[in-house]
């Protein structure tokens, strides 16, 4: 699989130390809360799993599976709940984490969608922020780093559903996407 990949633009190495230092923001930001921190699957899992392991407060864990890219490497702009929250988010103080924001049209969509059911506050966490992407106005509040405009997979992020398992993020070869 890994003979597939061009370029590694970001090594485990470099994720595992940005995760820490997002890790220990959340701990000071949330101090003394018990906030509820929703994982957007599929691609935020990894993601989710290291930084929750470095904050050290209370957090309750909870998922909601939406998809608009079906896989491929266009947005469709249309967000489809798969699998809604078990949890009620009125009056709690949500942490989002994402693996990825580049049209923003997937953050918008939950964003309106949870503070229609009435979050208290809501504090969102991407491991990547692609701005030349962007569609919607949102932005992140904590982001781990910056990608080019460019389709990223590894450590989460699929292409065709595959290389989520990637333990880095990198780039294919370009014979790969097409
Ligand atoms: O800012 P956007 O352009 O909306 O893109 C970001 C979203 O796209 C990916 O999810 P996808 O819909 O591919 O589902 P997946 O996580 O299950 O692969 C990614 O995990 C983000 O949730
Ligand atoms: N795998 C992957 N999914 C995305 N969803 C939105 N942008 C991207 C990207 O660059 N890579």
């Amino acid at each position: 699989m890994h003979n597939e990949i061009e370029e590694i633009l970001f090594t485990e190495d470099e994720i595992q130390k940005q995760t820490k230092e997002l890790g220990q923001t959340i701990t000071k930001q949330f101090e003394g809360k018990f906030p509820l921190a929703i994982g957007v699957l599929k691609g935020a899992m990894p993601f989710m799993s290291d930084l929750l392991k470095n904050v050290n407060t209370h957090v309750e864990m909870d998922f909601m599976d939406v998809s608009s890219y079906g896989g491929g490497m266009e947005s469709s702009g249309e967000v489809r709940i798969v699998k809604d929250l078990n949890t009620q988010v009125k009056g709690r103080d949500l942490l989002i984490i994402e693996d990825i924001i580049d049209s923003g049209l997937t953050l918008g969509y939950l964003v309106d969608l949870f503070k229609h059911r009435g979050a208290k506050s809501i504090t969102i966490v991407t491991l990547l922020d692609k701005p030349s992407g962007r569609k919607a106005d949102v932005s992140a509040d904590l982001v781990g780093f910056e990608v080019p405009d460019a389709f990223v997979v590894g450590y989460g992020l699929d292409f065709e559903e595959k290389y989520r398992n990637l333990p880095y993020i990198g780039v294919l070869k370009p014979e790969i996407y097409s």
